[in-house]
């Protein structure tokens, strides 16, 4: 295990006084990477630190385990598997990459056959699939699908039947293809929804719904299993974890509805950040800089949060869809060889939209006790068609945020109104919001996920924390399950039931 005490022990200074040590600080703790400036000068971070971190990741053989990723070695040693989500845009292992573009070729086909009505007419797509299989392709849809009204497309993630009453109020059964999504197409609330769908078109006289059905998944033969013919069963790799998939065929609704082009773009987009990752030395590259600034948070100042804000509407579901990539991949316990990891892993991912937030949250951050990094999103052009005062006024809130985190204010007459400063953000100022740009900031996510992951020790692409849960409701809906008192009770309640049993 690495040696975590030489960053322990280094100076701690406050924000102002690092700008004023160093006047080289903003232009060593700034970066630009595929359309994204990444701004560190408002962390901690000082050039010492980050050769501590540098050394540290040499002691846990990052470049060693960054290659291992790439070339397609089995580095999810849990479950036995390569791990393959830069193979689909084309970085990585030369077999993988090219059944990763096969299977392109195969979503590209079936999409083109979608547009010429080779399944009549198709006006509303209906992608159901949880987790991993909905919270991407749902950014992006919401993200970049504004300007391409080719399609509706809904994404339906929870089993709660008010989800899909929605979807099924505005579409019409009769021109919506469905789509299901899921990696092991075993998951309990995406095969209820599915079938409830199914229904749907039966009851409105669809004459063969599962001919409307198109199904992702590296589960191919479940899918044929379930009625969807071989034809409209787009595979992707077991090396493809589920959160981060949406670069493969789970990524469906986002190729048609964007087109192909885009698609295309926002792979692109990925593998320049991928590129970056694994040719840069440390301290110029992004993804670890970024988790450099994480571990020096979690592990020294002992930070539990971390809240990435979006200054951009079309960005609102990246903090959830964060929220699954950070804390699936690192919330854990033990170190990759099973020993207990002995130190805080993944900090809880939280966040909003800005400006919205700084009316509800800000609050804890200017004067609360806890220690929050705060990370700005925030693009350069403009989204909206209003007169540019908006888009200025959005810009400049998310600067002056960051700027009042550090600066604070003393007010020794009265407490209630002083800040304290000191408290640290980070800035990823987006050139647009375009699909390349878009797929570069997801992979630095990514990158930065894993880096996080070597140098606690971790194997961040299992997941078998949920499993528990899965499992025990599963049990339940089959009546069955070893539960305690005040379960039971809810059970009886909700359900009814002997008295005497409950
Ligand atoms: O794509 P699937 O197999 O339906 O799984 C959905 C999600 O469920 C999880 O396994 C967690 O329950 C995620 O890792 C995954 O993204």
């Amino acid at each position: 295990m690495a040696d975590w005490s030489t960053i322990e022990a280094l100076p701690q200074e406050r924000l102002e006084a690092l700008f004023a040590a160093d006047p080289a600080r903003l232009k060593r703790l700034t970066l630009d990477v595929a359309g994204i400036h990444f701004d560190w000068a408002k962390t901690h971070l000082t050039p010492e630190m980050i050769a501590a971190f540098e050394q540290l990741a040499k002691e846990s053989d990052l470049a060693g385990k960054r290659e291992a990723m790439f070339s397609g070695a089995h580095v999810n040693v849990t479950e036995d598997r390569p791990v393959e989500h830069t193979a689909e845009r084309g970085e990585g292992n030369p077999d993988s990459v090219a059944r990763a573009g096969a299977y392109h070729a195969r979503m590209r086909a079936l999409i083109d056959a979608i547009e010429a009505e080779a399944f009549g007419p198709v006006n509303h797509i209906l992608h159901v699939g949880i987790g991993g299989s909905a919270l991407g392709p749902h950014l992006l849809v919401d993200a970049l699908g504004r300007d391409f009204d080719r399609y509706d497309v809904a994404i339906v993630s929870n089993v709660d039947g008010m989800a899909l009453d929605d979807v099924f109020e505005r579409f019409d059964p009769a021109t919506t293809l469905l789509v299901v999504a899921s990696k092991t197409f075993t998951t309990t609330e995406t095969m209820m929804n599915a079938e409830s769908v199914i229904a749907w078109m039966e009851g409105a006289g669809v004459e063969d719904p599962y001919g409307r059905v198109v199904a992702v998944t590296a589960a191919p033969d479940k899918a044929i299993e379930w009625g969807v013919d071989e034809t409209r069963v787009v595979p992707f790799g077991e090396g493809v974890g589920g959160r981060y998939s949406l670069w493969s065929s789970i990524g469906f609704p986002a190729a048609i509805k964007l087109g192909w082009d885009q698609f295309e773009e926002l792979l692109e987009g990925a593998a320049e950040m991928d590129r970056h990752f694994r040719l840069s030395a440390l301290h110029e590259n992004a993804p670890a800089l970024g988790a450099f600034a994480d571990l020096y948070y979690t592990q020294v100042r002992h930070a539990e949060t971390r809240a990435p804000f979006a200054y951009d509407e079309r960005l609102r579901l990246l903090p959830s869809y964060l929220q699954q990539l950070e804390m699936e991949s690192n919330g854990k316990g033990v170190t990759i060889d099973g020993k207990p990891v002995g130190r805080p892993t993944a900090p809880i991912t939280w966040g909003g939209v800005g400006t919205d937030a700084q009316h509800a949250v800000f609050q804890l951050l200017h004067q609360g006790t806890h220690l929050v990094p705060v990370e700005f999103l925030a693009v350069i052009e403009a989204g909206d068609t209003l007169p540019e005062d908006h888009h200025k006024n959005l810009l400049l809130n998310a600067f002056a945020q960051g700027a009042a985190l550090m600066k604070g204010r003393a007010n020794p007459d009265d407490p209630a109104r002083a800040y304290p400063g000191d408290r640290p953000s980070s800035t990823l100022l987006l050139d647009r919001l375009d699909a390349r740009t878009l797929g570069a900031l997801i992979a630095f996510y990514e990158h930065r996920v894993f880096v996080n992951g070597v140098l606690l020790g971790i194997n961040s692409f299992d997941q078998f924390g949920v499993e528990l849960g899965k499992e025990m409701a599963k049990a339940a809906a089959k009546g069955g399950g070893d539960f305690d008192p005040s379960t039971d009770d809810l059970i009886k309640r909700a359900f009814g039931g002997d008295d005497d049993e409950a």
